[in-house]
């Protein structure tokens, strides 16, 4: 399984994360979000870690050129959308960065809600399910419900996301079938700030379901 820990800001923390068994770490590009890093700062992240660890850009409603350029600069491998970009986006994206694996982030506030996931899987390669907050774009904390996603099994991979932690993940992973999983402020002591024992137990308790 994927497991995805955004948020990165440190270097020295990325290289940890990976060691620990993350497969994918997420960088916010998103300039409002306590957790933005720069270009550079991106940069010396992806430096440091092997090459086989996915490098994922998070995005909100930034124009096709901010991506590309962003993406380009910094080595990254993927990017997630997670503002209110439609599927004409993803696809113009997709031809921008062909070789880019482009993640859809939905925000879902009901179950009717993921009747727009379809709309989507001709024009990413993921998706990404996050709980929905009125304020916050992501990062925030809160779960899904996840009873409304025992059935869920888009025509893509997808990533499970919202409020998971080393204390839920078990329980998420009973109740729903997720390609991979990603968290950000479950295992952090603060924004940007990952903790490396919440990182660990994390990894024991996936450890422990194989
Ligand atoms: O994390 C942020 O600050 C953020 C800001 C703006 C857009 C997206 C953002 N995070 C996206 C993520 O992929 C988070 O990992 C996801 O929302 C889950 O966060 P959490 O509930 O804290 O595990």
């Amino acid at each position: 399984m994927r497991v995805k820990i955004c948020g990165i800001t440190q270097p020295q923390q990325s290289i940890a994360i990976a060691s620990l068994g993350a497969t994918a770490l997420g960088f916010i590009c998103v300039p409002t979000s306590p957790r933005y890093v720069t270009i550079s700062q991106i940069r010396a992240a992806v430096a440091e870690l092997p090459a086989n660890i996915d490098t994922i850009g998070v995005f909100a409603n930034a124009s096709i050129p901010e991506i590309s350029q962003i993406v380009v600069d910094s080595g990254l491998t993927g990017v997630q959308l997670h503002g209110d970009e439609l599927p004409d986006f993803c696809d113009q994206l997709r031809q921008a960065l062909p070789n880019v694996e482009i993640i859809k982030a939905l925000r879902v506030r009901s179950l009717e809600h993921l009747d727009t996931v379809a709309t989507y899987t001709n024009y990413v390669d993921t998706l990404l399910l996050d709980a929905y907050h009125p304020e916050q774009l992501g990062g925030t904390g809160k779960t899904l419900d996840w009873t409304m996603l025992e059935q869920f099994n888009p025509n893509c991979p997808w990533f499970l996301a919202g409020g998971l932690t080393a204390d839920n993940i078990v329980e998420a992973l009973s109740q729903v079938n997720p390609s991979g999983v990603d968290l950000s402020s479950g295992v952090e002591r603060a924004p940007g700030d990952k903790d490396l024992d919440k990182v660990a137990k994390l990894f024991g308790k996936l450890g422990s379901r194989e």
